[in-house]
């Protein structure tokens, strides 16, 4: 199971919790990665943790200011890039655009998606894996893995049936290793959090809880 922590925009320490990650995933041999906003992804890498952007924009090298084109990423330490966040939706030209700068650059790729049917779209584009996030359960207290179960199996299913070779990950409400064992039990392949880890007065102890049943 790989356990990809986004930080968003929270008023977290990144280099603090990507250093209890790094050690976390050192001492106990599970793969975790750390998702700061772009301008820390250099700071976040320098702890060794494995370091992911939040997302890269659909351009090429050019005039498009503002944008985060996925060579800077790369070069500043991120080895993959999670895309179209419920909280950053991207047209799917636009993710289809992003998943090519993001792959050109040797990043790993995550598309984020509603529901199992976008997720079926999703991997139709072929990225690494993919993640179901239902919004209503992002930053609640309950795990999509126990509040919506079904949402997690139909996405594999459809994933499957489009390409059995991208993963699947769930995200929403993840906070604990047992949240994470419910995932894996569903088939999930990896988990997307963020506030249970981003926003814990002990973000090493959450971390220690997430990877204990692996
Ligand atoms: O959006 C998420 C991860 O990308 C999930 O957020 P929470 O873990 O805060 O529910």
């Amino acid at each position: 199971m790989f356990i990809l922590v986004n930080l968003k925009a929270y008023d977290c320490n990144p280099v603090a919790v990507a250093a209890a990650a790094a050690d976390v995933a050192e001492e106990t041999g599970a793969r975790i990665a750390v998702a700061p906003q772009a301008a820390r992804i250099s700071a976040v890498a320098a702890t060794g943790v494995e370091t992911w952007a939040q997302h890269v924009s659909p351009v090429e090298h050019g005039s498009h200011t503002g944008s985060t084109h996925a060579a800077a990423v790369e070069r500043t330490g991120a080895v993959g890039t999670l895309l179209n966040h419920s909280e950053n939706r991207q047209k799917l030209a636009d993710i289809d655009a992003s998943l090519n700068g993001a792959e050109s650059e040797g990043l790993e790729t995550v598309v984020c998606a509603n529901n199992p049917d976008q997720i079926a779209a999703a991997t139709a584009l072929d990225p690494d894996a993919v993640a179901v996030e239902p919004p209503e359960l992002i930053g609640g207290d309950e795990s999509v893995a126990t509040a919506d179960p079904d949402i997690v199996t139909d996405a594999v299913e459809a994933a499957g049936s489009v390409d059995e070779g991208v993963d699947v990950f769930c995200g929403a409400g993840i906070a604990t290793g047992e949240d994470v064992a419910a995932a894996r039990d569903l088939g999930a392949d990896g988990v997307l959090l963020a506030s249970g880890v981003a926003l814990a007065d002990d973000p090493e102890a959450v971390l220690r809880d997430l990877v204990s049943p692996l």
